[in-house]
């Protein structure tokens, strides 16, 4: 591993720096080379499409023992090659996916000025960011970002895990039906990816309340994405390649595709299901499979046509839970006990996510010594690991 990198100390959206696409596109120059990613990770044209299976969630609880089998060999045999699935019948109200969808376009189309009231502070993961300016300092993604913490209502003690409560006091009264909206989407999510957890356990052959008892006081991230229109989207990513930190992800996309799978040696599309939802295993759960199934590199790619959105759920563990894989699930990797926090503090303030990130990350770990041993070792971890951050 190479020397050590320095994050800038202090992470704050420059307000002289903002990231106006539309601005961009009618320059009549290049744009910026900070978004320009090199040869080997610009987008390639014509990707063959990824067969991800179809699974039905509602099938799954009849209980009716061909659907059953069905869904979790479905459900095993992708997530032991690229942990990609989709998930059909699975109960989130249509209405609830469409005004989420409407009131992202409000929001991100919305003066620079009233999406900064939102603006994601340095150490923090939630809050309004615009192309990650003041993060990282090459590759930037095209996109803008409003992303929330989530609790359960009935397992959140402080108010600052919920949605509502943050649009109210970040974004004012105006915003209350904005902030409902999406406390509504976070909690049917939430709920979603519970039941697929029990899906996932059952698939492992565990029993099948074992992750979904772990993951019950989830302390999540919903993240909305936006990525605009980019007059050289043959140069430019909304989003890199990483393969996500967290345990689930559920996905909504829209109708314009743009999500990329590395399988294979090669990148592959996910192209876009208005009936279906997309979820992925993240490096979290990967381990706590002992990596039997697998956290996989995606990406997200742009047009010069039209602006496409996402919007991403994703499940996390409670701060302070250990990640461990349970006794029945042998063979795979194991991997060092480690907390959620732990790991979602490594990607905010030390190390951009990437497709090696649980591998520097349990290198870190090593370096800090053993598992909760933080005393003073902040100012040690601000130094990280070389990566693409800030070179
Ligand atoms: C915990 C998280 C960090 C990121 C958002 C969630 C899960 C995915 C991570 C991310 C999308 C991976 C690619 C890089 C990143 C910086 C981004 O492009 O947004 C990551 C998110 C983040 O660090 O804000
Ligand atoms: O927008 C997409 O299709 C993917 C976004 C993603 O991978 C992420 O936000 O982690
Ligand atoms: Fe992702």
């Amino acid at each position: 591993m190479e020397s050590i990198a320095k994050l800038p100390q202090t992470f704050k959206e420059n307000p002289s720096v903002i990231f106006d696409s539309t601005a961009l596109n009618h320059q009549p120059d290049q744009i910026p080379q900070q978004f320009v990613w090199p040869d080997h990770d610009k987008p390639s044209t014509n990707v063959p499409i990824l067969q991800v299976p179809i699974i039905d969630i509602a099938g799954f609880f009849s209980g009716d023992p061909f659907l059953v089998t069905e869904a979790t060999r479905l459900v095993s045999e992708a997530s032991k090659q690229h942990g990609f699935f989709l998930v059909t019948n699975h109960g989130v109200d249509e209405r609830l996916l469409s005004n989420a969808y409407m009131l992202m376009d409000t929001f991100f189309k919305s003066s620079t000025f009233e999406k900064e009231k939102a603006q994601r502070k340095w150490g923090e993961s939630s809050g309004y960011a615009s192309s990650f300016v003041g993060r990282f300092e090459t590759n930037l993604p095209w996109k803008e970002t409003l992303s929330f913490l989530f609790t359960p209502e009935e397992k959140n003690e402080n108010h600052a895990q919920n949605v509502n409560d943050f649009v109210l006091k970040t974004m004012g009264e105006d915003y209350k039906d904005f902030g409902r909206g999406f406390q509504e989407y976070a909690e049917a999510m939430s709920n979603l990816s519970l039941k697929i957890t029990e899906l996932l356990a059952m698939s492992l052959g565990i029993n099948r309340n074992h992750f979904k008892d772990f993951f019950e006081d989830n302390e999540s991230i919903l993240r909305l994405n936006y990525y605009p229109k980019c007059k050289q989207s043959d140069v430019v990513l909304g989003t890199g390649p990483h393969c996500d930190p967290t345990s689930l992800t559920i996905l909504q996309q829209d109708e314009v595709s743009g999500l990329q799978v590395f399988v294979d040696n090669k990148w592959q599309s996910i192209p876009p299901n208005a009936e279906a939802l997309v979820v992925n295993i993240g490096d979290t759960f990967m381990a706590l499979t002992n990596g039997i199934y697998k956290s996989c590199l995606h990406r997200a790619v742009v047009n010069s046509e039209i602006e496409r959105k996402s919007l991403a759920f994703f499940l996390c563990p409670k701060f302070d839970k250990v990640v461990k894989a349970p006794v029945e699930l042998k063979g795979g990797r194991a991997y060092p006990d480690f907390t959620w926090s732990m790991l979602l503090d490594f990607v905010t303030n030390h190390y951009r996510a990437d497709m090696n990130t649980l591998e520097e990350f349990t290198h870190w770990l090593k370096n800090r010594g053993s598992l909760g041993d933080g005393s003073g070792q902040k100012e040690e971890a601000i130094s990280v690991v070389a990566h693409k951050v800030a070179s």
